[in-house]
């Protein structure tokens, strides 16, 4: 098979920033996808509806003339979120989800959860109202190993919390265990999970092996090889439960080559042919729609989008090292291998 049709990919977890970050990077999602969930992870965070409206307003002021790219909003949960902010925003049609961060989990989540009794009233207003949870499901304790954060978060906190409220719709962000396919796979069609490009691709070998490699950090952070192949089956499996959420999570190179190196891969300029490698890798171009194209909108209740891209396979393909951004330049994700899938324009 040298070409491949389908409907046009969405992603459904994407870091676009604000101001020149915003402005350099938003046409490398925009070329190809047609919608994304946007991230809320500003500073300072998108907390009410009123903020997600004016950056979604920013956002459409980034893109390219003419582009059609949807940004899908989310606010950013805090122990002072106020219900009614919340389902006002999402029946007016601003948000489509909200966002957990427990606090300190990741970049920019010090105005996260502590205390999940405290936003126990807006879970619950969620649930009632259909509006879907994502969730970064990394506790933070300090006794609890780095690799370990995610499945000790599905036993202690994500579990609980789903059990706790009943009817509340919840994806699961950027899994890169075993136990979250297992997990995911459990929770019926109210439980879904994204997974990452990068994820599909590195284990934690890439950031360690012959030398500390910066730009393969990211969190959750990869892990041994045994969950990155989980992963893989699952991403190509055809299962409802998984779709694809980036995480294309963009820093300036002198913060991501640092001594205290930020967390994020950036993935949005290759993430295409990057898919269409792994899933011919693994025999399944035909459920890359599925993954790309028609999980993630069955999940959020959204059609499937109705124009369609097409991918061609030929010689190696070449994307830039580089995005250069008014902040900065920013590396573009190196799969560490050659990529033959490039989008028909
Ligand atoms: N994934 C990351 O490593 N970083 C994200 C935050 C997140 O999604 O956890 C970011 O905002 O940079
Ligand atoms: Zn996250
Ligand atoms: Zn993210």
């Amino acid at each position: 098979m040298d070409t491949l049709t389908l409907r046009r990919p969405d992603d459904w977890h994407l870091h676009l920033r604000d101001g020149a970050m915003l402005a350099g990077i938003a046409p490398e999602s925009a070329r190809h996808f047609a919608r994304a969930i946007i991230m809320p992870n500003l500073v300072p965070p998108v907390v009410i509806g009123a903020q997600a409206a004016a950056y979604r307003d920013r956002i459409r002021a980034a893109l390219p003339e003419g582009s059609a790219f949807t940004p899908l909003m989310t606010l950013y949960l805090t122990e002072q979120t106020d219900p009614a902010d919340v389902v006002r925003a999402h029946r007016e049609g601003i948000i489509t989800a909200v966002k957990l961060y427990p606090a300190g989990a990741t970049t920019n989540s010090a105005s996260g959860v502590r205390d999940f009794d405290k936003v126990r009233g807006v879970l619950e207003a969620m649930a009632e109202a259909g509006i879907p949870l994502c969730v970064h499901g990394e506790v933070v304790d300090s006794d609890i190993d780095i690799f370990d954060r995610e499945a000790v978060f599905i036993d202690r906190v994500l579990d609980p919390l789903r059990r706790r409220t009943p009817g509340l719709r919840v994806v699961m962000e950027h899994i890169t265990t075993r136990q979250g396919v297992d997990y995911a796979a459990s929770g019926g069609p109210d439980l879904g999970a994204t997974i990452t490009t990068h994820h599909l691709v590195i284990n934690r070998n890439a950031i360690l092996v012959g030398g500390i490699k910066p730009h393969y950090y990211c969190l959750p952070v990869a892990k041994r090889e045994e969950h990155r192949l989980a992963l893989r089956k699952a991403a190509t499996s055809g299962n409802p439960s998984y779709f694809l959420g980036t995480d294309s999570a963009p820093h300036i190179d002198p913060l991501k080559e640092n001594a205290c190196g930020c967390a994020g891969c950036f993935t949005a300029t290759n993430t295409l042919s990057i898919l269409a490698e792994v899933f011919e890798l693994e025999a399944a171009l035909d459920r890359l729609e599925a993954f790309a194209s028609l999980n993630g909108p069955a999940f959020y209740r959204l059609p499937p989008n109705e124009a369609r891209i097409t991918l061609t396979r030929g010689a190696p393909v070449s994307y830039p090292a580089k995005i250069a951004t008014g902040d900065g330049p920013v590396t573009v994700f190196d799969p560490m291998m050659p990529l033959h899938w490039r989008v028909a324009d």
